[in-house]
């Protein structure tokens, strides 16, 4: 939808370098160090791209990812809150087709249980109906994307990047403590499905921050400690960000 708006505007590339990050240490993610230009001149120069051009202003678009349990939606609730972002979580989203009780909700029914990735189609669409349906300027994308097949749709079909991406970075082990005692009758809240959701995220999820980061965009944060703790940082983060 920006693209028809804004043209090849929103896709031209911009030029960066990966960040260096707050490091938890956690073994997986060894997110480059070096840089050519900060994450604040990212954001900076993404904000000024995304309020060229017209009267249509696209929304700040950042993306929410870390492993399954490892408190994107809980850190997305206080971001909403505090910062006043709209919060689209992906995985709430198809979780509402499922209860529609569409046939596409019986298909992403199928794929969630069995914790792998609903195609990119389906959960884009989803997102850019999301998209229309709020005029917030300032967007939270929780839980995606999952996959670089979701990366391209997302472009392909929305017609822009984000402008941050976070990743909270999460030792196994406490993601699946937090998963086994969440107790929100989730479908794939059970050990046979976490381990495969561990897997996805490995072999899936991580390339994308990979991407995201080669290109300057990503921002780190340890998410061990207390909700409290971990917000400490998200807070410092937005507070750094001029919105
Ligand atoms: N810092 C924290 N310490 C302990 N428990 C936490 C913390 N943050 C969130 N939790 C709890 O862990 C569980 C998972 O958190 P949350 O739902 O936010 O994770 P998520 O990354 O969105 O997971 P998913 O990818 O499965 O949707 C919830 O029960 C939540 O209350
Ligand atoms: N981009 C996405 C996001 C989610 N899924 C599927 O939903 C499950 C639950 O997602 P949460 O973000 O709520 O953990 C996830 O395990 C996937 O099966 C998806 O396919 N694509
Ligand atoms: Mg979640």
């Amino acid at each position: 939808m920006w693209r028809r708006r804004f043209g090849a505007l929103l896709l031209r590339p911009r030029s960066s370098a990966p960040i260096p990050s707050s490091s938890s240490g956690h073994r997986h993610l060894p997110l480059p160090v070096s840089h050519e230009k900060p994450l604040a001149l990212n954001i900076l120069l993404s904000l000024f791209t995304s309020q060229a051009g017209g009267d249509a202003v696209k929304p700040f678009i950042a993306f929410v990812l870390g492993g399954p349990g490892s408190g994107k939606g809980t850190q997305c609730a206080r971001i909403a809150s505090d910062f006043g972002f709209a919060h689209l979580s992906a995985g709430d989203l198809l979780r509402n087709e499922i209860s529609s009780g569409s046939e596409k909700g019986e298909l992403i029914l199928d794929i969630i249980k069995e914790g792998r990735i609903v195609p990119s189609d389906i959960t884009v669409d989803l997102i850019r109906k999301a998209m229309e349906s709020t005029n917030a300027k300032k967007v939270l994308i929780d839980g995606f994307p999952r996959c670089e097949e979701n990366r391209i749709a997302f472009e392909r079909i929305i017609g822009t990047e984000p402008d941050l991406v976070i990743f909270f970075d999460c030792p196994e082990d406490e993601m699946v403590k937090r998963l086994l005692g969440r107790n929100q009758g989730r479908v794939d809240d059970n050990i046979e499905t976490i381990k495969k959701r561990l897997k996805v995220f490995e072999s899936l999820n991580i390339p994308v921050v990979d991407y995201y980061s080669s290109r300057g965009k990503v921002h780190k944060i340890n998410a061990m400690g207390t909700a409290e703790e971990i917000f400490g940082a998200v807070r410092k983060l937005f507070s750094s960000i001029r919105l």
